[in-house]
């Protein structure tokens, strides 16, 4: 039971077939001036986006003490057991419409730039990229389900706090670095003074690949784990976005490269784009839901025709950090 789910030689899904994925991969950087896409200079509240220290003050206040849990909390052991825990996904099972609606009742409390629910984060994202790359409908299917993840949050999913699911996110098991948002609050993690974890490499090393490094525990490593348990047959420059959108250490500050391989380079340059479309495109103008809705089932409905034995995702809703 999947909706995305690798089938047979991935035919002609999401009109990127193979070749045209080399192509495409290969034209990334490209593709990042093609784009046209205008930044604009301020966020919802007429601020600069992303600014951790000046921003509106009650907000900026429950943005703070996100992170500054986040900090505290996210060891290498902690994370170790969420991935297992929420790696079985064997709680729940719903449609991805279904899930995109339940965000409407989700509001991130560790961003500065938006306070709207999530289920409009999702839509302007989706609507901003697809207007710059008409074609790359498999972009448009990632950014409509890149924070699908932040549904933990929720009562009937365990209502896990804050701080374990949204937030940038950074490795754990070697040294935090210091570009991350607030670093000050990791030196009250019990790793920070770990020599096992806090040099440079710490459990691992030099070009091992992103995929062998445990990042802090968040919606984008659980929707990743989703989609690859669910057999995905998004490209890997999907997934890469989805499981990495958050580490901004590394995406905007050029952090924690050292344990990149040249797989994760290529991936990197799809990441750079779709960022612009996730951060940028918040803002107060609503998206017509019911207007767009056709669009996106129609997208889905494409995943769920490549689907042999049924057409639901399967969530994790089971309270682990309740029962720990
Ligand atoms: O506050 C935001 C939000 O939680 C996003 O979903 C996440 O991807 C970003 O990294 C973070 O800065
Ligand atoms: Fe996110
Ligand atoms: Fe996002």
């Amino acid at each position: 039971m999947a909706v995305i789910v690798q089938n047979a030689a991935d035919v002609e899904l999401f009109g990127l077939q193979q070749e045209e994925k080399k192509k495409t991969h290969g034209d990334a950087s490209e593709l990042v001036s093609d784009g046209g896409f205008k930044m604009p200079e301020n966020n919802a509240f007429g601020q600069s986006f992303r600014d951790y220290n000046n921003a509106d003050s009650e907000r900026q206040e429950i943005v703070e003490r996100t992170y500054r849990l986040q900090h505290i909390n996210q060891t290498y052991d902690f994370v170790k057991q969420m991935r297992e825990e929420y790696g079985k996904l064997d709680k729940a099972e719903m449609s991805i419409w279904e899930c995109c609606e339940l965000l409407n009742d989700v509001v991130d409390e560790s961003d500065p730039d938006l306070d709207e629910p999530q289920i409009m984060h999702l839509l302007q994202s989706a609507e901003a990229i697809r207007k710059d790359y008409p074609d790359e409908d498999w972009l448009h299917l990632t950014a409509l389900i890149h924070d699908l993840g932040k549904i933990l949050l929720l009562p009937q999913f365990g209502q896990l706090p804050q701080w374990a699911v949204v937030g940038d996110i950074f490795p754990v098991g070697c040294a935090f670095d210091k570009s991350n948002v607030h670093y000050k609050y990791f030196e009250e993690n019990p790793d920070y003074k770990n020599p096992n974890y806090n040099t440079k490499n710490g459990v691992y090393s030099q070009g091992c690949g992103l995929n062998n490094v445990l990042m802090s525990f968040g919606h984008d490593d659980y929707m990743y784990l989703v989609a690859k348990e669910n057999g995905t047959t998004l490209p890997s420059a999907a997934l890469f976005i989805i499981r990495y959108h958050s580490l901004y250490p590394l995406h905007k500050c050029g952090a924690y490269e050292h344990l990149m391989n040249g797989e994760d380079r290529e991936n990197l340059k799809w990441l750079k784009i779709f960022n612009n479309y996730d951060l940028y495109s918040k803002s107060k103008v609503p998206i017509d839901v019911e207007e767009v809705k056709p669009y996106y089932l129609s997208l889905v409905e494409k995943v769920v025709n490549l689907v042999v034995d049924g057409n639901t995702v399967v969530y994790s809703i089971q309270s682990f950090v309740e029962s720990m």
